[in-house]
């Protein structure tokens, strides 16, 4: 048994926190925030804030970046990993993950959610609860996938995007880098680097191709 340092108490904190100890692994575990007002979350402990990680890795070996922040999660996982912490991977016992499938560390997969044949997902991603990634998918490193998104098959989304809550997108669709697909949208064309899309079917709102 081994203990886990658990960056972030917020909302997704917590999510992460109930999944790590539906695991049983763990002897111990303990969050990092830099919030003032709040000694703990869910009963587990804030020992100390997100900096302190130094006077903190004898005793944890083992660390979870829980920032929602695509890219702020993406720079502590490179540092931690730097600073010699083992970067885990969290995993709902009910979700559905294909053994062909592949997912990087520092990565969550919430209750319901499914990742079908031959899909890959990279560093530091969040697989939101009830979201489907189909067949032949690739996610790049901080990945955000919302609740109850659907990806059809061979679907590529680059680094950094986040696809909103409900947004849906066809199979064969190629997605650039910090994108944000709003709440609901419907994705049937490949969409650039940068931009916010939104709609049914979804178009560029902000950012230009
Ligand atoms: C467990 C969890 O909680 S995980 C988190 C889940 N949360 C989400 O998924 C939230 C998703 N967020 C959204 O959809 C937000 O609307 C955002 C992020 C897209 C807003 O982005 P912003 O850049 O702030 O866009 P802004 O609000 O300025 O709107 C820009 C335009 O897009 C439109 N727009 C924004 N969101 C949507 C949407 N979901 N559907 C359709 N149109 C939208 C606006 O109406 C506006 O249109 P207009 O220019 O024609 O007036």
């Amino acid at each position: 048994m081994a203990n886990l340092l658990i960056f972030g108490a917020g909302g997704h904190g917590k999510v992460v926190s109930e999944i790590a100890l539906l695991s049983n692994y763990w002897r111990n575990i303990a969050f990092l925030d830099d919030r003032d007002d709040l000694k703990e979350v869910l009963n587990i402990s804030i020992i100390g804030k997100l900096n302190d990680y130094n006077y903190f890795k004898q005793n944890f070996q083992y660390a979870f970046v829980a920032i929602g922040n695509n890219k702020l999660r993406l720079k502590w996982i490179e540092l931690l990993s730097k600073e010699g912490f083992i970067m885990v991977t969290l995993i709902h016992p009910y979700s559905s993950i294909s053994k062909s499938s592949n997912i990087g560390e520092g990565t969550v997969v919430m209750a319901g959610s499914v990742i079908n044949a031959d899909t890959r997902i990279g560093r530091g991603c969040i697989i939101n609860t009830s979201s489907s990634i189909d067949h032949d998918c690739i996610l790049k490193d901080g990945v955000h996938i919302s609740p109850g998104v659907n990806l059809g098959g061979t679907v590529t989304i680059d680094e950094c995007s986040w696809a909103g809550i409900g947004s849906s997108v066809i199979n064969n669709i190629i997605i650039g880098s910090n994108v944000v697909l709003a709440a609901g949208a419907v994705v049937i064309k490949n969409i650039p680097d940068n931009v916010m899309a939104a709609g049914v079917p979804a178009i560029i709102k902000k950012g230009s191709e």
